[in-house]
């Protein structure tokens, strides 16, 4: 396809584009070498301070042109006025004009969304493929009204390339091939709720990084500061995910599972499906509100306190104005101790005073006993002595301690957890005794995923009482936000001195690529994480758009985590309701949005199936028609030729056809996806499979739960059992769905001899 001279000639344009890449990247080892050199014990600690911000941001923008390396530019323009555009993984300039465009910029747009009818101007569109440095295949599309077929499929060699290449354990970017529907989620703009659903396959995984990389291109200044999350279901698939951003040169978008949003926990402990679906009820809040208030107690019997040998004793009367009127004034339990201690301290020091104060000169000077009370020689100044002393005894600590203790989630919730009374007593009018006992469980042994959205409601109902330090950390800022702008003001001001005859949009200073709050964050911290970074160890981090994968599978409560931490609603939900796993998942994304932007989103279809060629989809269609007509598979972009195989056997027979499915495998990749009962059996008859929670994706084979598998890709997939997987849970048409979709060439499925399982 591609002629010699035009290679030739891509091969020249790509080698300066190299060379420029060569000499940003000296410059800013230059840059680095220097600050370094600077950097240490010599200067002001803001001076210091200053050089370190700089050395970590511009190893940061070194460590982003090594990532882009690899397929740095990939595509062509030819407009009708005769300009020519290269579009690659970044923009890079030379002194006097652009070599290279970056894809997210707005005039790389066309090369995924021109047609032959609606052009952009487009006269040509080459795709260019590349190895190393090297130009390898070229790919020209002419936007021709003529010439136009009716394929809806953009650089249709490059994506059939891209779709048939072996996989490798982990995802790549899809940069150079996106299709117009995706590209149209990518570039949507950032504001509101855009839910993106679509079948297995189509891409959404892929569209979901991709939109993180644009919008933080394209709103920098925005999102930097805040960052952008991407919530995926578990640490497998971020790993599978994990080096589709860093090649696409970014590094402000945090990725996590649902599970390591509560800083300080790691959520890996495993629990049955049904213990899980009880805590991500939407009544969670109820119960947990309801655990607070039984641990703001008043005593049922006195109890008797010795103070200075004398003994006071504290009623219910005592304290039940005293809980009213913490639980009254609004502040959550933690902030609203002070009030309830308040309160019993009035009630002590009363007691205290009535001892202590009262006149010895007293007396009833008509004998006619009618005086009210003895008056008190002590003052409002000796009261409030009192009240101090009673503060500061262990007796009256202890007593406030067990009627209003300070409680942190994790307390609560353990000491919930581990108490039948407590879980039923807070559940009384959400959850049934044999829920509560579900619920149960020995203090210990970690928390699981479906425990963190329940520590982080815990943690809104706590409040946490650290005024005095965010008074201090608010006047630290304030210092270093007026630092800052002044170093800002400096370096913007020394630009054109310090560059020269630099590019200097390619060469960023402090001021290009920090605005002042964000350089103050990092001085103030000495250490200069990114957005993402720092809101990984903040429970109140807010973010600036947040991105949900596989989110069919998220709980009410997880949620609710959620919006807690994107109060402006900037978010992508990207899933498939089809493919749910979860029992308690949404019917419908209304269900799920709708408490927190009633019908204000909008919704995005993706309809072709990228991974799956049609002899798979249509057999799965076969296969689930009768089991649930509601699956639609998506339309499959290309076929492979290779129809699925059937078998039914023994163990051995199953030893057998994989010891052949992986010997053809080639440099490609495996799994075998199997009910959760035969994992063992399976392990032990098949030691080439890897295996465990979270097995390496970049081994060859591996054996699977459906579970694990979702959202995974092999060029082989062997299903065993799937009646099994049909009947193992009450969506188990889902999980067939979810299995049968996994492959990108091959697919078996192997049905034990009727009567025998492989397991429990
Ligand atoms: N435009 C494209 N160009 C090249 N490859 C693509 C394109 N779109 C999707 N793919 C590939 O198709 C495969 C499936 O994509 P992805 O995993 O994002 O789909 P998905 O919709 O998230 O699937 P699932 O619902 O099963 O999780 C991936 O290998 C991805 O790289």
């Amino acid at each position: 396809m591609s002629s010699l001279s035009s290679r030739a000639e891509e091969q020249s344009h790509l080698s300066v584009i190299y060379g420029r890449l060569d000499e940003l990247r000296a410059e800013i080892r230059d840059r680095l070498d220097h600050t370094r050199r600077g950097t240490g014990s010599g200067g002001t600690k803001e001076a210091r301070s200053m050089r370190d911000a700089a050395t970590y941001m511009y190893a940061e923008r070194l460590a982003q042109y090594e990532a882009v390396e690899q397929g740095l530019c990939f595509g062509r323009l030819d407009l009708r006025d005769g300009d020519r555009l290269h579009i690659g993984r970044i923009g890079i300039h030379d002194s006097e004009q652009p070599l290279l465009v970056d894809w997210r910029a707005p005039a790389a747009r066309p090369f995924y969304v021109a047609t032959a009818i609606t052009p952009y101007d487009v006269t040509l569109r080459r795709h260019i493929r590349t190895r190393g440095r090297t130009v390898v295949e070229l790919d020209d599309e002419i936007l021709d009204l003529d010439a136009a077929t009716d394929s809806s499929v953009v650089g249709e060699a490059a994506l059939l390339a891209a779709l048939t290449a072996n996989r490798t354990g982990r995802m790549r970017d899809i940069v150079s091939t996106i299709q117009a529907e995706q590209d149209r989620v990518i570039r949507a703009e950032p504001g509101g709720v855009l839910v993106v659903q679509g079948g297995p396959g189509t891409g959404k995984t892929a569209v979901a990084l991709h939109r993180a990389a644009y919008l933080l291109y394209t709103y920098r200044e925005q999102l930097s500061a805040r960052g952008v999350l991407i919530v995926g279901p578990n640490a497998t698939f971020l790993r599978y995910i994990s080096q589709v951003l860093p090649s696409l040169a970014e590094t402000g978008v945090l990725l996590a599972t649902l599970g390591d949003l509560f800083p300080g926990v790691t959520a890996r402990r495993t629990e049955p499906a049904e213990v899980a679906e009880i805590k991500g009820r939407a009544v969670m809040v109820d119960v947990l509100a309801a655990a607070v208030r039984d641990r703001q107690r008043v005593p049922e019997e006195p109890l008797e306190i010795e103070v200075d040998r004398h003994p006071l004793r504290l009623s219910a009367a005592d304290c039940e104005p005293a809980r009213e009127r913490a639980r009254a004034c609004g502040l959550r339990h933690n902030l609203a101790r002070p009030i309830f201690v308040a309160g019993v301290l009035d009630a002590l020091a009363v007691q205290v005073a009535d001892r202590i104060g009262a006149d010895p000169f007293w007396d009833d000077p008509l004998g006619e006993d009618d005086a009210l009370a003895s008056p008190n020689v002590l003052d409002a100044a000796d009261l409030a002595d009192i009240r101090a002393d009673l503060a500061e005894n262990p007796l009256v600590q202890a007593a406030v301690d067990a009627l209003w203790p300070v409680l942190t989630p994790v307390r609560l919730l353990t000491e919930l957890y581990g108490s039948i009374d407590a879980l039923v007593s807070a559940g009384s009018l959400a959850l049934s005794d044999a829920e509560c006992a579900l619920l149960w469980r020995e203090p210990g042994g970690g928390w699981s995923p479906a425990d963190v959205p329940l520590l982080d409601e815990a943690a809104e109902l706590l409040g946490e009482d650290d005024r005095d330090a965010r008074r201090a950390a608010a006047r630290e800022q304030a210092r270093w936000l007026s630092y800052a702008q002044g170093v800002l003001d400096i370096t913007a001001g020394s630009k054109s001195y310090e560059l020269e005859d630099d590019d200097e949009a390619a060469i960023p200073n402090v001021a290009d690529i920090m605005q002042a709050d964000m350089l103050a964050d990092r001085l103030a911290e000495r250490e200069y994480r990114t957005a993402a970074e720092r809101a990984a160890a903040d429970r109140d981090w807010v973010f600036g758009h947040v991105i949900v994968d596989e989110a069919q599978e998220l709980s009410p409560m997880a949620w609710r985590l959620l919006m807690r931490r994107c109060p402006s609603r900037s978010m992508t939900v990207v899933g498939d309701l089809a493919q749910t796993g979860t029992l308690g998942a949404p019917a419908g994304w209304a269900d799920v949005l709708a408490p927190y932007v009633a019908d204000r989103w909008r919704l995005a279809e993706l309809t072709v199936s990228y991974r799956t060629p049609a002899e798979i989809m249509d057999y799965t269609a076969r296969v689930l028609a009768p089991v649930d007509p509601s699956i639609v598979p998506p339309r499959p972009v290309r076929s492979s030729g290779v129809a699925p195989w059937e078998a039914t056997g023994t163990l051995d027979d199953l030893v057998a056809r994989m010891s052949y499915e992986i010997e053809s495998l080639g440099e490609g990749r495996l799994a075998v996806i199997a009910p959760a009962g035969y994992q063992a059996t399976l392990a032990a008859a098949l030691p080439a499979l890897t295996t465990g929670p979270a097995p390496d994706l970049e081994e060859r084979a591996v054996l699977l739960t459906v579970g694990q598998a979702k959202g995974l890709e092999f060029d082989t997939v062997v299903v065993v059992d799937p009646a099994r997987l049909l009947a193992d849970s009450p969506r188990g048409a889902n999980d067939l769905y979810v299995a049968l979709t996994r492959p990108t060439r091959r697919l078996g499925v192997f049905t034990p001899v009727p009567g025998t399982t492989f397991g429990r």
